[in-house]
């Protein structure tokens, strides 16, 4: 991932649109998995909310700190500070499509999605795998998480039963919901991906960080401090 400090570089070419795209489902039902194969055929930034927040708990300040001790206890971290990660990495990337994956989690990550970056997704795509899989994967990761133990594993499932069903349902009522059967092989799993992503409608509603009005420009310079958006309306 780009240097998330670097800030927006001026490589996006201004009025690009930009295209998100959500992959949420349980922990260890593949999302990572999937990503980096839509990264290899389809040309998105794949942008791991996880991995964003691991790299910020890794620095030594209060608020690494604070990530660290929520993610270790399986417990969701702030939706401010994982959508300005999110909005820092995408405009540091120069791409203009993206994979935001385990995002949004609970209600109030959307709302602060929609409130600080309100660029719709196309599609949300749900990985949907039973929970005596899921587990059984994230027992044989071995990518030295802390979170990847019996007892923040069962809290992180019980996070997605009580958090992410009612996100999942608002896409579900908005038409833009695309589940696919994650139990399967990652090469099966992926044929259903595939043609969900080859499908993806090209007409849909984009918006550029230039076309956002002021007030939201100036927010997120706020937000994000060391970048500067360039207004692409000549
Ligand atoms: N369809 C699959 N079948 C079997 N194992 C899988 C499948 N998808 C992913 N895995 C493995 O399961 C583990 C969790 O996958 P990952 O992509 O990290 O899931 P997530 O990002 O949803 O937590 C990894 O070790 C991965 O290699
Ligand atoms: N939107 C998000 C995503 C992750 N997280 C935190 O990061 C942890 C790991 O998320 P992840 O997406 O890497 O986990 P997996 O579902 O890939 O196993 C979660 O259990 C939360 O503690 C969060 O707080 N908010
Ligand atoms: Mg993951």
């Amino acid at each position: 991932m780009a240097d998330a400090n670097k800030g927006y570089d001026g490589s996006m070419p201004p009025g690009k649109k930009l295209k998100i795209v959500f992959v949420i489902g349980g922990p260890g039902s593949g999302k990572g998995t999937q990503c980096s194969k839509i990264v290899n055929q389809f040309g998105f930034t794949h942008l791991s909310a996880g991995d964003l927040l691991r790299q910020e708990a890794k620095s030594n300040t209060e608020q690494g700190t604070m990530i660290k001790n929520l993610m270790h206890e399986g417990k969701l971290v702030s939706s401010e500070i994982i959508v300005r990660l999110l909005l820092k990495a995408i405009l540091a990337s120069g791409n203009d499509k993206f994979l935001i994956d385990g995002f949004p989690r609970h209600e109030e990550n959307r709302r602060a999605y929609e409130k600080i970056v309100n660029i719709d997704p196309e599609f949300v795509l749900l990985i949907d795998c039973s929970r005596e899989e899921m587990e059984r994967r994230i027992l044989h990761r071995n990518q030295g998480r802390d979170d990847d133990n019996v007892d923040t594993i069962r809290r992180r499932f019980e996070v997605f039963q009580e958090s992410t069903l009612p996100v999942i349902q608002h896409y579900e009522k908005m038409g833009k919901l695309r589940r696919v059967d994650g139990n399967r092989q990652p090469d099966m799993v992926f044929e259903d991906v595939k043609a969900i992503f080859a499908q993806m409608n090209t007409q849909g509603r984009n918006v550029t960080i230039a076309q956002t009005n002021p007030f939201k420009r100036w927010f997120l310079h706020l937000c994000c401090g060391c970048f500067d958006v360039q207004d692409g309306r000549n």
